[in-house]
């Protein structure tokens, strides 16, 4: 650890990749609520990071503001080496102080949803194509063929032509990852990927998003699924009340944790 790094972000210095995400000191407040108390966390290429944590300890909000949806009280992200700009609006609110470069910050960002958000007036390849198209300006047959692999390796070729409503919770939600990765990410984002899904439709999600993380994505994922996070995860972060509780390997965390509220954690979820 370099002399003066902060603890959160110690796992750097043993990976010389490329630092995809970098969130320092992060602090969201929803009015007089004090989510996100100085979170700091760092993802680089080919690390999946897994953020677990009790029910509202602000995952969500952590993952929520590295996509700009929703803005920090205060704190730096960098995505792509780009640091968010972010300004005061005249109710003393925080705001994006450049429009285009959140959406150019977005273009590099896959995020899938808990309750997968897919549009449902257009069928699964409309749904995949629609931001590369309309967006980025990809040709339309480019995009099609582009889609039609993406829906294939999710295991969804023969769905390509129908409406989200005719299809399972997994299906819907391996049809959201083929759509996040249509823009070529650089980073996932997944916030609870299986916790809206029957128990029964959840592995063929995980199988998808295991499948990602085996091939080297770059991912950020907030999951309640321990055992997943343990299989999949490079480096996992623990939430307790919107700080950083411990950090470290799957190994470290599930098996040798240090911190007592996160041993209670790991007991409570069995
Ligand atoms: N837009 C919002 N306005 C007001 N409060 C919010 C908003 N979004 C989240 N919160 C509050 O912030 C806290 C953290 O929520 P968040 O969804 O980040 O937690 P979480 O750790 O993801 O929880 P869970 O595991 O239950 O999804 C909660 O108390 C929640 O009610």
């Amino acid at each position: 650890m370099a002399p003066g790094a902060a603890p959160a972000l110690e796992h750097l210095a043993q990976n010389g990749a490329a630092e995809a995400i970098h969130v320092e000191n992060l602090h969201k407040k929803f009015g007089e609520l004090h989510v996100l108390k100085g979170v700091s966390l760092s993802a680089r290429d080919g690390e999946v990071i897994a953020i677990i944590g009790g029910s509202g300890s602000g995952k969500s909000t952590l993952l929520r503001c590295i996509n700009c949806l929703e803005n920090p009280t205060s704190g730096i992200i960098r995505v792509n080496g780009e640091e968010i700009k972010l300004k005061a609006d005249s109710h003393g609110h925080t705001v994006p102080a450049d429009r285009k470069q959140i959406e150019r910050i977005r273009s590099k960002l896959g995020m899938v949803f808990q309750n997968f958000n897919l549009w449902s007036h257009m069928t699964l390849i409309e749904n995949v194509i629609e931001v590369p198209v309309h967006v980025l300006g990809v040709k339309r047959e480019v995009a099609i063929a582009e889609a039609e692999k993406l829906l294939a390796r999710v295991g969804l070729a023969e769905k390509r032509d129908v409406y989200p409503a005719y299809l399972s919770g997994g299906q819907q939600q391996r049809a959201a990852i083929a759509r996040a990765l249509a823009i070529n990410p650089r980073v996932m984002l997944f916030d609870e990927p299986t916790s809206a899904l029957d128990p029964e439709l959840v592995g063929e999600v995980l199988k998808v998003i295991g499948d990602l993380a085996r091939e080297g994505r770059t991912m950020v994922l907030v999951t309640h699924e321990m055992k997943f996070a343990r299989e999949v995860a490079t480096h996992v972060v623990y939430l307790y009340n919107g700080l950083v509780e411990e950090e470290g390997p799957p190994e470290q965390i599930f098996g040798a944790p240090k911190s007592e509220r996160l041993k209670q954690f790991i007991r409570n979820i069995g």
